[in-house]
């Protein structure tokens, strides 16, 4: 598919930023995907990396492609985090967690001093909003939580997975928000934080240091 040739092109060109000796930040996603089997094959090649995965199923991929990984007690700050994204504004702000993983995906970035996201053109748009919003919530009062987020977005719902709830590595639960347009991303992020419940948004304001868009051909476009 072609939208496969666009997320390897992003997520292999990411690989060409990470050097021998660096810790690593792993993403989780369709597009970090790319990245990881290419810095397996550099690991092969003799590449000394140690990485954090933001997943479990990162972790298992980076473990199967030969990539060491650690935890925070080895090292607190990463040189590079590598990732993918649902959505890029212009200003590189980002919506994440359509996999569910934004709460360890923003623990990580935050610990580097470089954020490389990767994701194909369709993921660029004017205005946050059209990918709906993911918040992840404790379990404990779910429903009241739910009640506090659907007065900023009436049509917020819980995730599911078949005809269960969507439980996230960390035992949490997902709220999706399906805002459409958020025209202020930084009093979003402060109106959900403030309610009681709220584990982490996957609002990623400020956080990008660059961001390479893969096209359907095959090219890359690094911003
Ligand atoms: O935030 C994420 C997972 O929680 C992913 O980075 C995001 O969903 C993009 O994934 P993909 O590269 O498969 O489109």
């Amino acid at each position: 598919m072609e939208i496969n040739l666009a997320k390897k092109a992003a997520g292999e060109k990411a690989a060409e930023y990470v050097e021998s000796g660096m810790n690593i930040g792993l993403g989780t996603g369709s597009t970090v995907y790319y990245t990881i089997l290419k810095l397996g094959e550099q690991v092969k090649s003799g590449m000394k990396l140690k990485a954090i995965a933001t997943s479990l199923a990162t972790e298992k991929l980076a473990k199967e492609c030969g990539i060491p990984i650690v935890d925070f007690s080895a090292t607190q700050e990463l040189d590079l985090t590598i990732d993918g994204a649902d959505e890029v504004d212009g200003k590189w702000n980002l919506i994440k967690g359509g996999g569910g993983a934004l709460m360890r995906e923003k623990i990580v970035a935050a610990a580097s001093r470089e954020f490389i996201v990767v994701v194909d053109a369709s993921k660029k748009v004017d205005y946050l909003g059209k990918f709906p919003l993911p918040v992840e919530v404790i379990p404990f009062g779910w429903e009241v939580t739910l009640k506090h987020i659907k007065a900023l977005c009436r049509t917020a719902y819980l995730r599911t997975k078949g005809a269960e709830i969507f439980v996230t590595d960390n035992n949490n639960y997902i709220v999706d928000m399906p805002i459409k347009s958020i025209i202020s991303p930084k009093q979003l992020e402060l109106q959900l934080r403030e309610i009681p419940g709220v584990a982490v948004t996957g609002l990623f304001i400020g956080m990008a240091s660059k961001v390479i868009v893969g096209e359907t051909d095959g090219k890359v476009v690094e911003l």
